[in-house]
């Protein structure tokens, strides 16, 4: 088997972040939620295990909208015509990043919840 070069492996997965970035709408919104937590981990000043916690969560949901990209992509690759199989696939994938975005919701509230009530309270 070919191998190929360490650079040219990351060359190709940042082309893959730039394509999805460019063609899907979701994961530009996951990103900018994302960079949005971030700074307000930051200015909150929470614990370092907490921010951990949340680019781990973060990184999970990102990742789980990349596969969900690549596997749509595969899907009308494979079924360009519509077929019951392809909406399951695509449907299911949805699911895996819809239980993740929500888990990631759940962990931002109780994350940041309250040390933000403690700010404005
Ligand atoms: N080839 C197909 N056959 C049957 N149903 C399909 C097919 N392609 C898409 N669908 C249906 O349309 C939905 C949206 O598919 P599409 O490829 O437009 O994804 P999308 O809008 O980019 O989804 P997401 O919001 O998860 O990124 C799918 O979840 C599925 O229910």
């Amino acid at each position: 088997m070919k191998r190929t070069p360490l650079r040219q492996s990351f060359v190709h997965a940042f082309s893959g972040m730039w394509q999805a970035w460019r063609h899907e709408r979701n994961l530009r919104i996951h990103v900018v939620v994302a960079v949005t937590v971030c700074g307000l981990a930051g200015w909150l000043q929470i614990p370092p295990r907490d921010g951990a916690i949340l680019v781990l969560t973060i990184a999970l949901v990102i990742s789980a909208e990349l596969f969900n990209t690549s596997l749509e992509v595969i899907v009308d690759l494979v079924s360009p015509e519509r077929h019951e199989l392809a909406k399951t696939a695509k449907d299911v994938a949805a699911a895996a990043v819809l239980v993740l975005a929500i888990a990631a919701v759940i962990v931002g509230l109780l994350i940041l919840g309250p040390p933000l009530y403690g700010r404005f309270a």
